[in-house]
C-alpha cells in the first residue's frame, strides 16, 4: 500500500473585484467575486515543501486587478478566459486553471449618473476551464427568486403511513433558480446568449401548468436547450419555497387560497440535469463544480 497525492487544485477564492468605467459623467460599473485556481504538477509543494512551482495565490490575486486596469473586463466568460489562459501560458508547471466568477447585479438609479441601487440578490456566474489549449465555459445564475400564485398543482403521489400532504389542484409555486449551462464552444456572444437564457427560463416558468417542481425545472431546461444552439447541457437546482395554506377555520374563517405561512426550512430540493443525448464531450468542465 502507498499513498499518493490525488487530484489537487490550488488559488486565491473570492476577490472582491469593482470597476468603474467612465463615459463622461455617466458611470458604470462591475462588481465580481472571482477566484482563480491553478493545476499541474504540484506535487513537489505538497510532498517536500518545494514551492519551486507554486505561482503564489497573493500573485494570482494581483493578477486579476491588475488585468483589470491593463484592459476592460468585459463579459466575465472572457475575463476569466484571459485570466485562465495567462496563467496556462506563463507558469510552466501550470497545465489546467478553473476561473469561478460572479457577478453581482446593481441597477442604477434612475436618471441618476452615477449612482446605483441593489436590487437583489441575482448573481450571474461563470466557471472557466482550461486545459491545456482546451477551454470549457459553464455559466448561469444564481438565486433568482420566482414565484407564481396560481397554474401549479401537485398530486397523485404515493400515499403510505406517513403521508399527510394534502393533493392539490391550485397552490403557489415559489424557488429560487441556480442554473448552470455548458457552451459548445468559446465563439459565444456571451452578454446576448445569458440574457436570452434567463428570459427564456423565466418565460417557461411562468407560462408552464406545473404539476411538480421537477416537471417544471425540465421544461425549463428543454426551453434553453431547444433555444439555443450553442448550449450542449444545463443543470438547475430549485429549492421548493413551500407556501402553506393556513388553517383559519379557529376563527370561524374559510381560508380560500388566499392567506399562506411561506415556510424558511425544511424545503425540497429539486435537482436535475437536461442535455443533448449527442453533446460533445464535457472534458472537465463540471470537474470540482459544485453537482448543481
Ligand atoms: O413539486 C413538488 N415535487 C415534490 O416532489 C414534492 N414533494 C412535496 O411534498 N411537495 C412537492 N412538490
Amino acid at each position: 500500500m502507498a499513498i499518493v497525492l490525488g487530484p489537487n487544485q490550488y488559488g486565491k477564492a473570492e476577490n472582491r473585484l469593482v470597476t468603474v468605467s467612465r463615459n463622461g459623467s455617466v458611470h458604470t460599473i462591475k462588481d465580481l467575486t472571482v477566484s482563480t485556481s491553478l493545476r499541474g504538477d504540484l506535487a513537489a509543494t505538497h510532498l517536500t515543501g518545494d514551492n519551486s512551482a507554486v505561482l503564489a495565490t497573493d500573485t494570482q490575486k494581483n493578477t486579476v486587478y491588475a488585468f483589470a486596469k491593463e484592459a476592460p473586463v468585459g463579459e466575465i466568460e472572457d475575463f476569466a478566459l484571459r485570466l485562465g489562459r495567462h496563467f496556462v501560458s506563463t507558469q510552466e508547471a501550470i497545465s489546467g486553471a478553473r476561473i469561478l466568477i460572479d457577478e453581482h447585479s446593481w441597477d442604477r438609479i434612475d436618471g441618476h449618473d452615477h449612482s446605483f441601487v441593489k436590487a437583489s440578490d441575482e448573481k450571474r456566474t461563470t466557471a472557466v476551464t482550461i486545459e491545456g489549449d482546451k477551454a470549457w465555459v459553464v455559466s448561469g445564475v444564481k438565486d433568482v427568486v420566482v414565484l407564481k400564485s396560481t397554474g401549479s398543482e401537485f398530486h397523485g403521489y404515493p400515499k403510505d403511513p406517513y403521508t399527510t400532504l394534502k393533493e392539490t389542484n391550485d397552490r403557489i409555486l415559489a424557488t429560487s433558480v441556480t442554473a448552470r449551462w455548458r457552451y459548445i464552444g468559446t465563439d459565444v456572444d456571451w452578454g446576448k446568449s445569458f440574457t436570452s437564457i434567463r428570459s427564456t427560463m423565466l418565460k417557461t416558468f411562468a407560462d408552464k401548468h406545473s404539476l411538480s417542481l421537477q416537471q417544471t425545472l425540465y421544461a425549463m431546461g428543454e426551453a434553453v436547450l431547444q433555444s439555443r444552439a450553442d448550449v450542449a447541457e444545463v443543470r438547475l437546482s430549485m429549492p421548493n419555497k413551500h407556501h402553506f395554506l393556513v388553517d383559519l377555520s379557529a376563527f370561524g374563517l374559510q381560508n380560500d387560497n388566499e392567506v399562506f405561512y411561506a415556510a424558511d426550512r425544511p424545503y425540497g430540493l429539486i435537482e436535475g440535469t437536461v442535455l443533448r443525448d449527442d453533446a460533445e464531450e464535457a472534458g472537465s468542465a463540471w470537474y470540482s463544480l459544485p453537482a448543481f
